[in-house]
């Protein structure tokens, strides 16, 4: 397969990373993944957005703009044919003899892209999946999308270990989010989720999940909410790029009222459907 290494496009085998690179070292560097349909990348200029964001809270500075670097993961679809799927890309600070502080004199960044085709059945979670609460052990700038994810990696391990799908953290028993992914709960019709602060990435999904709820007329409160109001929640769901909106029925051993997707919950999906039908006719 094709990946996209800095400006040039390679094969993956010539894909190679500097043993002294900081992102390999610290976990120095910020990541995107976005979703591709028909060939085209899905919610593109809030993703672009976010990168410009991550890059500025790091004081990465970005090897070129990002209408170039969109021009470059457009080509590197077109190199792999892939029509659905999804496009990842990571930059790092770059690599220099290992030191905490940042380099005296600027080093070149590396990007490092590639794509991964899918062919899962979109609606695979439309029946639901089990999560397992996990404590949050996280630092407090969750809200970099950054490539340091030991504490995310961590938690989705320990979820998977106890049989779930994901984990849903939580600081002091109040929710926060998900180890790859945002979390929702509905509870008297009012679709409620963690506000977007240090604690959370604010998910591109939950950004256009809100937006759905709005133009479906859905109350929403973003608010700190607790485990037990999770746990007795009418309904769960969580957000991302890989599981678009995914109804979560069990939590630990405890079903999500009657342990069915909630109808607000597929309102919101058939709604995020839709616009991905439009999106792929465009
Ligand atoms: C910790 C965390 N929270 C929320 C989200 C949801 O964000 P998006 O709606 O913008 O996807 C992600 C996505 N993680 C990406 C999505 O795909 N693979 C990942 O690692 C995430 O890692």
């Amino acid at each position: 397969s094709v990946i996209l290494y800095n400006d040039t496009f390679l094969t993956r085998e010539q894909g190679k990373v500097d043993m002294e690179d900081r992102g390999y070292q610290f976990g120095d560097g910020i990541y995107e993944a976005l979703r591709v349909y028909n060939g085209k990348m899905f919610l593109l200029d809030l993703h672009m957005k976010r990168l410009a964001r991550s890059a500025r809270e790091l004081r990465l500075t970005l090897p070129y703009d990002t209408d170039h670097l969109a021009e470059n993961l457009d080509k590197l679809i077109k190199e792999n044919k892939m029509e659905n799927g999804y496009v990842y890309f990571q930059i790092t600070r770059g690599a220099i003899e290992r030191k905490h502080r940042f380099p005296e004199k600027p080093i070149s960044c590396v990007l490092t892209g590639s794509v991964e085709e899918t062919t899962q059945d979109e609606d695979l979670h439309a029946e639901g999946i089990k999560a397992s609460l996990v404590d949050d052990i996280r630092w407090l700038r969750c809200d970099i999308k950054t490539l340091n994810l030991l504490g995310n990696v961590l938690a989705n391990q320990d979820a998977f270990e106890k049989g779930a799908d994901e984990a849903i953290l939580h600081r002091d028993g109040v929710v926060t989010e998900g180890s790859t992914c945002n979390v929702f709960i509905v509870k008297d019709g009012t679709l409620i989720t963690h506000p977007a602060n240090h604690f959370i990435l604010n998910g591109i999904t939950r950004i256009f999940v809100l937006e759905l709820a709005n133009r479906l007329g859905i109350p929403v409160e973003e608010r700190t909410y607790t485990t037990e109001e999770l746990l007795n929640a009418d309904e769960a769901f969580i957000t991302s790029t890989g599981v678009r909106v995914t109804p979560v029925v069990q939590i630990d051993d405890h079903l999500v009222r009657d342990g069915k997707p909630g109808q607000i919950t597929t309102r919101l999906l058939d709604a995020f459907n839709q616009d991905v039908d439009q999106f792929i006719a465009e």
